[in-house]
């Protein structure tokens, strides 16, 4: 079914329900003996001018998820479930419609901005390229007033445009990357751990510019991070990745304040902060996407796993606050379901005799 539509006069009619609409979205590379689930049934939605966090450990898929939603995957890998953009079946678009989304209304901004600019071309080429690659005709005026406004809007100042990249500070560069996804108003982009090659106070006026974004070009965000500290700083909401799957989305502060799923809990004790005394870590590793723990991937680390959490997968809940959590210590803790002695009897901690073997 198609969203519902508004009138634009600018790019045409445009739906006014959520950007992107994941359903049940598989993506998988092939891998030696078995396939790499790496996003294993993950189902949200990204509406307009949202910034939505995705958090979790390294390897829990994070990155496919971000390049599955803009069709930038490399050969061998496949993707299956339903992927909507503006109410569009994306899944079934063919390589060259994938591409001419691509960059007109779907952006993605890389870590390393170095290895994406051209050290022999100036920041005006760039600009020019970008814009006459998806903008078949636009004028060389219009050109130099969209591009002088991108780099207004990221703070860099028009003295700069004919500059080279390598004139450019780290952060300066990585606002220019962000400025190139941006001149194309696309609706919405991929930011891959755009900050992690930055320092803090860089890194901080990064996050400012993200968070400010939606004003100036209404662009829904998927901030890919490690940072926690980013996404309660930024993010409207927050998804946490473990093992392919969303265990847990919600409006960022209110997962923040109040975790239910006992991984997002660990993530967030695991963050070191001014507040820190101690430091924890989550014992243990993410799995092997190629073959994950039956049950809830999360069940062979989680400090609170009980018998059924090995054997059945737990059921999404949405809770009166918004948020989303697949957790069944979480439905024992809120009383939504009624589990049996055998079921709820804590699980022998397999991982910690493996540890000592
Ligand atoms: N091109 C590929 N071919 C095969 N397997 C891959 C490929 N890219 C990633 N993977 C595997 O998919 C899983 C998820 O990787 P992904 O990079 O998406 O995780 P991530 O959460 O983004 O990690 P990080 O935070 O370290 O970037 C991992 O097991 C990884 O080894």
């Amino acid at each position: 079914m198609k969203a519902e539509l508004v009138d634009d006069p600018g790019t045409g009619a445009i739906p006014a329900g959520p950007v992107i609409e994941a359903d049940d979205l598989r993506v998988w590379y092939a891998g030696p003996t078995a396939p790499v689930r790496a996003v294993d049934g993950v189902s949200f939605v990204i509406r307009p001018g949202e910034i939505l966090g995705l958090v979790g450990e390294s390897g829990c898929g994070k990155s496919t998820l971000g390049r599955g939603l803009l069709g930038l995957l490399p050969d061998g890998s496949a993707r299956d479930g339903e992927l909507r953009f503006r109410g569009d079946d994306m899944l079934s678009l063919g390589k060259k419609d994938q591409y001419a989304l691509r960059g007109g209304s779907l952006g993605m901004i890389f870590q390393e901005p170095l290895t994406r600019l051209n050290p022999l071309m100036r920041i005006s080429d760039h600009f020019a390229e970008t814009l006459r690659t998806h903008e078949k005709g636009i004028s060389k005026a219009e050109v130099e007033e969209r591009s002088l406004e991108a780099l207004r809007v990221m703070g860099i100042p028009p003295t700069r445009f004919r500059a080279y990249p390598h004139e450019f500070s780290g952060g300066m560069r990585q606002r220019l990357m962000i400025a190139l996804a941006l001149v194309l108003r696309p609706a919405f982009v991929v930011a891959d751990e755009p900050t992690t090659a930055l320092d803090v106070l860089v890194e901080a006026q990064i996050i400012r510019i993200l968070h400010d974004l939606r004003q100036t070009y209404e662009t829904s965000l998927l901030l890919i991070t490690h940072n926690l500290g980013i996404v309660a700083e930024a993010c409207d909401r927050v998804a946490v990745m473990y093992a392919g799957r969303i265990v847990e989305i919600g409006p960022a502060r209110e997962v923040f304040a109040n975790p239910r799923h006992s991984y997002t809990r660990e993530l967030l004790r695991s963050t070191i902060s001014l507040k820190t005394t101690g430091l924890n870590f989550i014992d243990g590793a993410p799995p092997d996407l190629s073959d994950p723990p039956p049950g809830c991937h999360f069940h062979p680390r989680c400090p609170d796993a009980m018998k059924i959490c090995a054997t059945r997968e737990p059921v999404d809940r949405e809770l009166p606050s918004g948020t989303r959590v697949t957790c069944w210590a979480a439905d024992v803790r809120d009383e939504v379901v009624t589990l049996t002695e055998t079921e709820k009897a804590p699980l022998p901690k397999e991982i910690d005799s493996a540890d000592e073997a």
